[in-house]
């Protein structure tokens, strides 16, 4: 059997953007690869190009060079359709605002990347019912978002995004809202998920918590990518 590809591989990517007359290059020739079951930090100060850099691994921008794979697929050579299915079925992703649906119930949120991946149906149900109880949530499946805290919204938005069991999770600031004992929970789960599936995590935080967790803690600086070496 040959070994599964990396989670992700950047080759020497840059992303420019036009200013009026001039170019602003966020990245210069950035190369990087994750790899199945890695908890890894990303720092950067505001405007250091970090969320670009998730941007382009999720397919919802394109590289001005360079070439973007994940689960060894390279992201320029598929549509942008194909670029929608693989982010789908591939990858998770926590944002800080929670972005929960406000219509529908936990449950039915937990529920939905497993239907828009058409996999609805009993293994589903019972997927997102352990989940809501891996996240302690499993008495509130029936309520809808707003009648939550932060922090258990937070919690629905981790089961959601690990629901259809994706290979990578990206998470931008997923403790940015929450007081530090309820962000230190979400970051308990994250790691669980995280070895438990050996889902590879890309994680934009200023957490401390997070990054002395982190197996891996990669900084952008001036356009440049570069890992930190670790204790
Ligand atoms: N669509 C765009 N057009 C032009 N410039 C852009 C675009 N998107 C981002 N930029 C610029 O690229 C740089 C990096 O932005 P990005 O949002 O990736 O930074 P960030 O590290 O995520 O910042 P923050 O921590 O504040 O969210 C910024 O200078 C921003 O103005």
């Amino acid at each position: 059997m040959s070994p599964s590809p990396p989670v992700v591989e950047l080759n020497d990517v840059s992303k420019s953007y036009a200013e009026g007359d001039a170019v602003r290059e966020v990245l210069a020739g950035t190369s990087l690869t994750l790899h199945a079951g890695e908890f890894v930090v990303l720092l950067g100060r505001s405007g250091s190009g970090k969320s670009t850099l998730l941007n382009l691994i999720s397919g919802i921008d394109q590289p001005s060079r360079g070439t973007v794979r994940v689960a060894g697929q390279e992201l320029g050579a598929l549509s942008e359709h194909g670029r929608t299915l693989l982010r789908r079925e591939r990858i998770g992703f926590i944002f800080q605002a929670f972005n929960l649906l406000p219509t529908l119930t936990v449950e039915e949120n937990i529920l939905l990347p497993l239907e828009l991946t058409g996999r609805a149906g009993p293994a589903s149900r019972e997927r997102v019912r352990e989940l809501l109880d891996t996240v302690g949530l499993g008495n509130r499946a029936a309520s809808f978002p707003d009648r939550l805290s932060g922090g258990e919204q937070q919690r629905v938005a981790v089961a959601r995004a690990l629901a259809h069991a994706p290979p990578l999770l990206l998470a931008d600031e997923p403790t940015g809202n929450l007081d530090e004992a309820t962000g230190k929970r979400v970051l308990d789960l994250l790691e669980e998920f995280t070895r438990r599936e050996r889902v590879c995590a890309l994680i934009v935080t200023h957490d401390p918590g997070m990054v002395a967790r982190a197996h891996r803690v990669l900084r952008l600086e001036a356009g440049r990518l570069r890992e930190e070496a670790r204790p």
